[in-house]
């Protein structure tokens, strides 16, 4: 059994109700951001690949386009902007056409932050 993944990088703003820093957080602000999507499979014994990567990046391109240089705020389905939630809404994206789909990482690695999501029946 192989995990491969591959990563895009969007960036994004967005504001966020919180208990502590309270007011920064409450204006918008952006954020740069990894996801990094992951599927399980065994390889094609013709091709030698679990998904040829460049189909993947295809694949990947329409979660991509719906966060990047966007205010999340505004971003449907998606709830408050938190790693947790873009995990979610990236998984969500293409849990109907990503074979073998593993997990969804979403990093922040300026402040290194990150959370992976493992699907809703892990
Ligand atoms: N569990 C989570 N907590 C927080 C998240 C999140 O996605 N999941 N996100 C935020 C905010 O996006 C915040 O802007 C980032 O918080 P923080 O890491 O504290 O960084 P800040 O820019 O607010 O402050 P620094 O001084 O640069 O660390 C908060 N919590
Ligand atoms: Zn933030």
């Amino acid at each position: 059994m192989f995990e491969l993944t591959k990563h895009f990088k969007f960036d994004a703003a967005h504001t966020l109700e919180r208990c502590i820093d309270a007011e920064p957080s409450r204006r918008i602000h952006g954020h740069s951001y990894r996801a990094a999507v992951t599927v399980r499979g065994r390889p094609d014994p013709v091709s030698g690949m679990v998904i040829d990567l460049g189909l993947f990046e295809r694949l990947l391109a329409e979660a991509r386009d719906g966060l990047d240089h966007r205010f999340l705020d505004e971003v449907q389905d998606l709830g408050p902007a938190t790693l947790e939630n873009l995990s979610v809404w990236i998984w969500k994206k293409l849990a109907d056409h990503c074979p073998g789909l593993s997990k969804v990482g979403v990093y922040r690695d300026s402040e290194g932050d990150g959370c992976v999501y493992f699907g809703p029946d892990a």
